[in-house]
This record gives C-alpha cells, sequence and structure tokens, in this order.
C-alpha cells in the first residue's frame, strides 16, 4: 500500500447465511453445509475504498446498509467474506456500546484493559490516566462495573481511552449520539484536535449537518453497495436525494448515482467528486412538490396519559389542505390537529413543537389563553387548532409535538401531550445556500469599493 494511505479496502464483500427457520441451521449443518437450506445475504458488495493519512471520512447510508460491517472489517473484529483491508497505524475504534469493554470490570479496570488493546504501555497509561478520567467525568463511577453505567456514562469513558491513546486513526460509528450535547460537543471538539495533529478520522452519521461540518470526504453506502465517494456535501445531497425520493423513483436515482459514481469514472478514492450530471437531473425534475410518504412514521411516539381531553389527528398539510410530510424548503404548511373535550376546560392553550432526531428543540408556540373561545371550554368540544408556518427548515427529518393545556385551579396542567406524534422531512435543495438547522436570511447582499 502506498505510503500517503491510512486504510485500503479491496473488493471486500460480507456474506451472511440467512436461515428462513431456526432449524434449517442445523438441517444445513447435516445437509453438510451444501446450501439447501441457506440463502446468502451479501452485506457488503466488493467495496474498493482508500482513504489518505490524515483525512475526515464521514460514512452514510441508511439502516441496514452495511456501514457498521464495513467499519468492523476495517477494525478487524470481523473478517470479511472475500477481499482484504489493509490500515498503517495504530487505529483506535469506538463501535457499537461496550465492545472492547469487560462488563464485570470496572471501569478503572476496563480503561487499563481497553488502553492496554490499544497499545499502551503500563506507564503509558499511568501517565494519561488523569487527562482520561477528567474527560470521561463520570466521578466515583469510575469505581463501579461498568455492567452498572448507564450508556452515556459508557460512551463517556469508552471515548475518552479512544482519543487519549493517541490514535493515528479513529473510527466512530456513531457512538456519539448517545452522549448529552454538552459531552457530544466536547467530543466533537476532541476529534477536530486529533485531525488537526494529523490523524485519519472515519465515522458513521446518520447526520448529514454533521458529515458536512467534520469531514472532507463522504461515502455513500447503499444495499451493501459503495454508491459514491467523494465531497461531503456532495455525497450527502445524492444521499438526501435517495431516501428522500418516493419509493418507485429510488432504482433509476441509485442508477444514476452508479452510472456517474463509479470507478470507471473516477477512482473509487480520489477523492473526487464526479458530477451526477444529466442523470440526475433527469431524475430532479420531476418532484419539486410537497407529497406524502406514508412509510415516514415516528418510532419514538410518547403519549402521557390524558386528563379530560385528547388530541386527535395531529398533522401537516399544504395551505389548500393536501396532507403531506416531505416539504419543500419555503413554503408555507399548516401543523393541525384536534382536541376532543370529555370535561370542561378553562384557559386553554394549545402548542407544538418542532424537535431534530436527536431532540433539539427548533421551534415552538402556543395558541393565545385569553382568547374568548378558549377561556371555557364545555365537554363534547372539539377545538380544531392549526400553526401556520414556513419552512425554513434545512433539509433534514424533524419531529413534532403537540400538547393541550389548561387552568387546573391552581396551575395550569397539560391536559393531553403527545411527544414525537409525526415527523417530516425537508427535501435537499441545490438552491439553498443556508447552513445549519434554519434559514434565517431573507437576502444577502454584498458591498464592493475599490
Ligand atoms: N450476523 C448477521 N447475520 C445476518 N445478517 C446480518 C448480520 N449482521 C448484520 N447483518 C445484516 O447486514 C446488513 C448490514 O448491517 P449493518 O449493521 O452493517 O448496517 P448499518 O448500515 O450499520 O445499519 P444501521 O444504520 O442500522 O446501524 C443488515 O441488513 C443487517 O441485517
Amino acid at each position: 500500500m502506498s505510503s500517503d494511505l491510512a486504510i485500503r479496502v479491496h473488493g471486500v464483500g460480507k456474506v451472511y447465511p440467512v436461515y428462513a427457520r431456526p432449524h434449517h441451521r442445523l438441517l444445513e449443518m447435516f445437509a453438510r453445509g451444501d446450501g439447501r437450506y441457506r440463502s446468502d445475504f451479501h452485506a457488503l458488495k466488493n467495496i474498493n475504498l482508500e482513504i489518505r493519512k490524515g483525512h475526515t471520512v464521514g460514512i452514510v447510508g441508511r439502516n441496514g446498509s452495511g456501514k457498521s460491517t464495513l467499519l468492523q472489517i476495517i477494525c478487524g473484529t470481523l473478517a470479511p467474506s472475500s477481499g482484504s483491508v489493509e490500515v498503517a497505524g495504530r487505529l483506535a475504534a469506538l463501535l457499537e456500546l461496550g465492545a472492547g469493554f469487560n462488563p464485570e470490570f470496572t471501569g478503572l479496570e476496563n480503561v487499563y484493559l481497553n488502553a492496554t488493546i490499544l497499545g499502551l504501555a503500563r506507564r503509558e497509561i499511568d501517565e494519561r490516566l488523569d487527562d482520561i478520567l477528567s474527560f470521561a467525568d463520570i466521578g466515583d463511577f469510575v469505581h463501579q462495573p461498568v455492567k452498572n453505567y448507564s450508556s452515556g456514562m459508557y460512551v463517556r469513558l469508552a471515548f475518552a481511552v479512544a482519543i487519549n491513546v493517541t490514535p493515528e486513526i479513529l473510527v466512530v460509528d456513531e457512538a456519539l449520539s448517545v452522549g448529552d450535547e454538552a459531552f457530544q460537543r466536547k467530543c466533537f471538539a476532541r476529534i477536530e484536535k486529533i485531525r488537526e495533529a494529523g490523524a485519519t478520522v472515519l465515522f458513521v452519521s446518520h447526520s448529514a449537518g454533521t458529515v458536512v461540518d467534520l469531514c472532507d470526504q463522504a461515502v455513500l453506502l447503499d444495499g451493501g453497495e459503495l454508491l459514491a465517494h467523494g465531497t461531503p456535501k456532495r455525497v450527502v445531497s445524492l444521499y438526501q436525494k435517495l431516501i428522500y425520493a418516493p419509493a418507485e423513483q429510488q432504482p433509476a436515482i441509485r442508477q444514476a448515482i452508479r452510472d456517474d459514481q463509479l470507478p470507471s469514472h473516477g477512482p473509487a478514492g480520489s477523492g473526487s467528486p464526479g458530477d451526477a450530471g444529466d442523470a440526475m437531473a433527469e431524475v430532479r425534475t420531476d418532484r419539486i412538490e410537497a407529497w406524502f410518504d406514508p412509510h415516514l412514521l415516528p418510532a419514538s411516539t410518547i403519549a402521557y396519559e390524558d386528563r379530560g381531553a385528547t388530541i386527535v389527528d395531529p398533522h401537516l398539510r399544504t395551505l389548500d389542505g393536501s396532507r403531506v410530510n416531505t416539504l419543500v424548503h419555503g413554503e408555507e404548511y399548516v401543523y393541525a390537529y384536534r382536541v376532543e373535550t370529555r370535561r370542561t376546560l378553562s384557559r386553554v392553550r394549545c402548542g407544538m413543537m418542532v424537535r431534530t432526531t436527536t431532540g433539539i428543540e427548533v421551534a415552538g408556540a402556543a395558541t393565545d389563553p385569553s382568547l374568548p373561545r378558549m377561556q371555557l371550554v364545555p365537554a363534547g368540544a372539539t377545538v380544531e387548532v392549526g400553526f401556520r408556518f414556513r419552512c425554513r427548515f434545512n433539509p433534514g427529518t424533524y419531529f413534532l409535538n403537540a400538547g393541550c393545556l389548561a387552568d387546573t385551579g391552581t396551575m395550569e396542567e397539560y391536559i393531553d401531550r403527545r411527544v414525537d406524534v409525526a415527523m417530516f422531512r425537508v427535501m435537499p435543495d441545490q438552491r439553498i445556500r443556508a447552513t445549519a438547522l434554519v434559514n434565517l436570511i431573507e437576502a444577502d447582499d454584498i458591498g464592493w469599493r475599490q
């Protein structure tokens, strides 16, 4: 492998045997593994990837696309079915939660165990222990067996070790999403330092923003195939096009990306973004309207017990009344629901909140409780609530809350509350130049003097 490469993945494939019924595994053994009772699932297909030293590379792809499998193979914790991987330098990995930790050992014992596995001598660990413990910041829990840790504590300690062994290659698989925001910030700041020191960083993220902000290259995996490798903006935009498209358009988009990005058009690992050109343009033209994706349903809904009123049918719609959940940036929509009362409520206030996947509250609002109709809402009434808004959210996925509050004599209390009751996406749009979560800009202006 050439000396400027940190990682070289050559023709890697991973095949898992799949059995229609549990006992087929046994029957297959008796049939001497001739494949009668087994089918093969190709989790990775002929992956070729070269990562240069000092680069930060983000891997994106939907659930099950093979991201974790690829990282595990690169880290050597999983053997490929075909192909090979070469790694140059000390590699520290944060893969799935708890990998590399012994649950029965205390945090401190695990620090020594883990750092030893990562190649540090005892003396070196002694020297770095204070840094590790202060970064993890889990106090006396460090003397408890890690099986008693919360997932957040686990990640804090694992990350503290991984970054303090001065890795030449750091591999992170979404583990950061478990920690709280302050800790995530601290981790990203440290990754930045590790990067500046010349290390190679490879990480999987579902957050397009993180990949664009942090990486200088990105890789798109889809169905075990490496579909694109290039600049983060380009790859993230291809990824979003793929996942936000209606199901019937996806094969065409996949093919368009493939045609343009396969090695024959630009060597994988070269970092050249390529341009999906005409093929993507064809795919792009046919949908610029908001639409409804029936598969876009939240899996994290929490409905609190109601106390005399029920929130019914929260949804988003266009101004002319069509239900939508895949929105166009800059357009106007209504977030609507009904509140059906079973008892008389006074000073009723209905609220909404938009949050990101990681729970950051982006926008909230509530109706005015002093409105005459809301002073006393009788039992058996239906209140129709609608929040009209302009979609200033940047492309990404968002979750909606709904809540109804009323005065219960001494204080204002929730009568019904639903968290993550609906979700929506904002489609990528090449015209958007704003970054981060929200586009505040009405117009930009450049003065010029010479
Ligand atoms: N031991 C196994 N046996 C059979 N199939 C497996 C096994 N491990 C993983 N797979 C399958 O391989 C595919 C790729 O899995 P992998 O975990 O790499 O995906 P991923 O892109 O990391 O997904 P996620 O974003 O959900 O973490 C999935 O379809 C998964 O079900």
